[in-house]
């Protein structure tokens, strides 16, 4: 085993990761989920992978984030990584504006600065008159903003996303990838964004790097050439928008087991 969590001066560095898991059908054996995944993202840079269902991007996830140890390589960040999940990401026991303001009370920032942050941040994510509302009162898309404000709360250079809008309706999917975009361009974190949609990919992504089914390795990466801040419209418009789509349906294409991305 090599050491996993040493820091680097900016985003994210992964080096040759192999994951596997004991078999659950052959005992003694073990399944390789991940082979010899290599990556980097950098200070503001937005990374999309993308992946057939069950190719092993959520591990690759929980293993940058530090929720899971690898069998093989080293992931370094340059700080604690913030997550957002598709689900259950909040506190059920705090209201939305007591969730955004968990890591900032870890982070021992006094209670005057903590609430005029929590504000703003509730302010961006249009949630405002929801602060003293339990996410059990709130709608899924609200709960997502939740989470996300929280993410966005944390200092930290580095966030992580797996498939944050996944659960959601088209509407409230589009409007809060806008919304998220919005708010990230006036930061510096590098952002590592799973998703199997390779619309939402597109949308996102400075990069989209391409991962085949078992074991998941990362078969493409393909640079985003839209500028930003994007419009949805005139990007679904664009022929190169309809080239690269094209081209990524192609490479999942090539592995017919995986769920359909859309
Ligand atoms: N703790 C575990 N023990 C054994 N196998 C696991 C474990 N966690 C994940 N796996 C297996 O690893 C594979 C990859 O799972 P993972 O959730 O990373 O895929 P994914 O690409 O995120 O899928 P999806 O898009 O459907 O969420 C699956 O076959 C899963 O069953």
């Amino acid at each position: 085993m090599v050491e996993s969590k040493q820091p680097v001066s900016h985003g994210v560095s992964v080096r040759n990761l192999w994951m596997a898991y004991a078999d659950a059908e052959e005992r003694g054996k073990t399944r390789v989920i991940l082979e010899d995944v290599s990556l980097d993202i950098a200070e503001r840079e937005f990374v999309c992978v993308l992946g057939p269902s069950g190719c092993g991007k959520s591990t690759l996830l929980r293993i940058v984030a530090g929720l899971e140890k690898q069998s093989l390589g080293t992931v370094e960040t340059s700080s604690r990584p913030s997550v957002v999940f598709q689900e259950h990401g909040v506190f059920p026991w705090l209201t939305a504006a007591e969730n955004i303001a968990y890591p900032l009370r870890l982070r021992g920032m006094p209670k005057a600065e903590r609430t005029d942050r929590v504000n703003e941040l509730l302010g961006m994510m249009g949630l405002k008159d929801f602060a003293s509302y339990y996410p059990g009162q709130i709608s899924g898309g609200m709960r997502q903003r939740v989470s996300v404000a929280r993410a966005l709360a944390d200092d930290g250079g580095v966030l992580l996303m797996d498939e944050p809008f996944g659960a959601l309706d088209e509407q409230t999917r589009v409007s809060l990838q806008q919304e998220l975009l919005r708010i990230w361009e006036q930061t510096s974190k590098a952002v590592m964004f799973i998703t199997h949609s390779v619309d939402e990919a597109l949308t996102l992504a400075d990069r989209v790097l391409v991962m085949s089914t078992r074991p998941g390795r990362i078969i493409e990466e393909i640079k985003i050439p839209f500028g930003r801040p994007r419009d949805i419209l005139a990007l679904r418009r664009d022929p190169v928008y309809g080239e690269i789509t094209s081209r990524l349906w192609e490479l999942l294409g090539k592995h017919p087991q995986g769920k359909s991305a859309s």
